[in-house]
Parts: structure tokens; sequence; C-alpha cells
């Protein structure tokens, strides 16, 4: 079998032009601008590529970008009362603090004093107990982009049975509850799974959120499934850099129905869902109807 690959850039941007309608609609009928504050501590490179994106997907679809750039060594207190001033400003719809953070500060209780209704990650232990009772919430950005391609692709996931490899906070974890709140038969997996390769044979759906490149080769891929691949590895091959995912794309390609690329797949969803969430929190902080088709 060779896979359909599933374009994540194409699928974004069109869920980018979605927002920037509403958007669009909101100044228009309501007077208001959605705006999203990201806040970066240190000066990590791939976080710099990430934030600056994001800085620039958000004006284009017409919101307002707020960028709060803080040294490396800034101390808990500082980021807190910068995150309180946000919480408190009825200009900021959403709040990202990017991840991670550097050690001396603690990323729970950093998050955790996040305003739930600004929390556009869905990192907030509130939202994550929301999601996990089926209740409205934020949608962490990564694992919703992933749930949208694969209802754009199979439509109903009802039954099938999904195995997610990677147990983070972030990316595992909200992933499988999002696929159970679909109705798939989900699994887990983890450093410390028995037999992997035979766990992932099983699955209809394969989601990589690992963070080792090229770890899952094509044999572990029952024939015809999906696979989701959220991986962003950076390697040097060739005496090149390259951005490689947690599959062996070539090998997976070859017996996957299919296939998220890497780049072009997850990483784009990821900020488009980022951009549906700040216009969500915007809708509903001022108690208008929320976009449809944007949230899970
Ligand atoms: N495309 C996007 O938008 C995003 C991409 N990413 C990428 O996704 C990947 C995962 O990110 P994140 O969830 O934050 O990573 P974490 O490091 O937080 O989690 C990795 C998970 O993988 C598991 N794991 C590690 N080694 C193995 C192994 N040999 N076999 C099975 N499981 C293993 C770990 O298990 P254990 O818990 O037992 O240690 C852990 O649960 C990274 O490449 C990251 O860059 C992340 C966020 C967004
Ligand atoms: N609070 C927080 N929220 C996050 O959502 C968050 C975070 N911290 N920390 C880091 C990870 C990683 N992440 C990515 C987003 C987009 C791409 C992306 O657009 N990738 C492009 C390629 C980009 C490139 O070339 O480097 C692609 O896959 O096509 C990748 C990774 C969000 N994260």
């Amino acid at each position: 079998m060779v896979a359909q690959v599933i374009d994540g850039k194409a699928f974004a941007a069109k869920v980018r032009a979605q927002v920037a309608d509403q958007v669009a609609k909101l100044k228009e009928e309501n007077g208001i601008t959605p705006g999203l504050a990201v806040v970066l501590v240190g000066e990590d490179p791939a976080s710099q590529v990430y934030v600056r994106s994001k800085g620039k997907m958000t004006v284009e679809v017409g919101m307002n970008s707020y960028e709060h750039k803080l040294d490396v060594d800034t101390s808990e207190e500082d980021l807190l009362a910068l995150v309180e001033k946000l919480n408190n400003d009825p200009a900021v719809h959403g709040i990202l603090v990017q991840l991670p953070l550097p050690k001396h500060l603690n990323e729970d209780l950093v998050i955790n004093s996040i305003d739930p209704a600004k929390d556009v990650d869905g990192f907030h232990i509130s939202n994550v107990g929301l999601l996990g009772t089926g209740q409205k919430s934020m949608v962490p950005c990564t694992p919703l982009g992933c749930l949208m391609m694969l209802r754009d692709h199979h439509g109903s996931l009802s039954g099938m049975d999904a195995v997610v490899i990677g147990r983070s906070n972030i990316v595992g974890k909200p992933m499988a509850q999002l696929l159970l709140g679909d109705s798939c038969t989900v699994t887990i997996a983890h450093s410390r799974t028995k037999d992997l390769p035979d766990v992932v044979r099983r699955a209809d759906i394969v989601v990589a959120a690992v963070g080792r490149p090229e770890m899952v080769p094509g044999d572990w891929i029952k024939e015809g499934a999906t696979v989701i691949d959220v991986g962003i590895n950076r390697i040097e091959r060739d005496g090149k850099n390259k951005l490689v995912g947690d599959v062996d794309y070539a090998s997976a390609a070859a017996r996957a129905g299919a296939i998220t690329p890497v780049p072009g797949g997850v990483g784009p969803m990821t900020i488009a869902c980022l951009l549906a969430n700040t216009l969500t929190a915007c809708c509903r902080a001022n108690k208008l109807p929320e976009p449809e088709g944007l949230t899970a």
C-alpha cells in the first residue's frame, strides 16, 4: 500500500482562513480584536523560531500579537507578576508561556497561575480536568490539530484501535483523552511498555509523540493504518541539518493507509489550533457564539 499523505500545511492554511473570516466578522460586528500574548523566557533557538512564526501568523489572521521576551534568569516572582498582568488585561484573550522553562522556574506553578479562560494551550489543571470529564474546555493545540486531521480523513473514529506512543501532559495524555472522546479503544505506550512493536501493530491509528528521530519503523505499522507523526527532531545527515519525525517516513509510508509528513504535518496544525483557541477564548469572554468546527 502506498499511503495517502495528509497535508497538514494545507489543512492549517484552511483553518487559519476560517479563523481570519471570524476575526474580521468580530471586528466589524462587535468592534473586538482578539489578542494573543506569548511569553518566552530565555533564548532557546528552536523556541525563538516557534514564537516568531506564531507572532507572524497571529497578525496574518487579523489578531493582535503581544510578545514578551524575558531574560533567561528572570525570577519566578517576576514571571508570575507578568502572567497576573496579562490575566487582568482585557485586550489579551489568550496567554501562552513557551515551554520548556529554564530549570529554576516551576512549570506547574506558572501554568496554573494563568487564568483558565485564557489558557489557550489547555495545560491548566482546570482545563485538563474539564477535558478528562468531557466538559467544555480549552483543548491542547497539538492533540486538537491531530484530531482534526483524523476526523477529516476518517469521518467517524468510533471503535478504531488507537495507540498513542508517549504520555506527556502536553501531547500524549490529552491526545489519548480526545481519541477516547471520539470512541476509539485507546492504548497509551511509553518507555516502559513491553513489546512496543506488537502493541503498535494492533493499531488502526498510531500517534507518535516520543522525541526520538525515526524510532517507529514501517514494519511496526499495520497495513492500511493511519500514522500521525508529532515528533520534531533536528538531526544532521549527509552534513546537512534536517527535520525528521518520530516515524521512519519512507518505510511507514509503504505500509500505512495515510501518514502525516514532518515538516508540513502536525506542526502547522498546532499553530492554526492556537489561533483557533484564541478566537474561541475571545468569543467566550465576550459571551458571543463560538466558531463552529474549530473546537473538539
Ligand atoms: N508538532 C508539534 O506541534 C509538537 C511537537 N512536539 C514534539 O513531539 C515529541 C514529543 O514531545 P513531548 O510529548 O513534549 O515529549 P516528552 O519528552 O515530554 O515525552 C516523551 C514521551 O515518549 C516516551 N518515550 C521515550 N522513549 C521511548 C521509547 N523508547 N519507547 C516508547 N516511548 C518512549 C516517554 O516515556 P516515559 O514517560 O516513560 O519517559 C514520554 O512519555 C518531541 O519530538 C517534540 O519536539 C511537541 C509538541 C508540539
Ligand atoms: N506552551 C507551549 N505550547 C506549545 O504548543 C509548544 C511549546 N510550548 N513548546 C514547544 C512545542 C513545539 N511546538 C511546535 C509548534 C509548531 C511547529 C511547526 O510549525 N513546525 C513546522 C516546522 C518548523 C521548522 O522548520 O522548524 C512543521 O512541522 O512543518 C513545531 C513545534 C509547539 N510547542
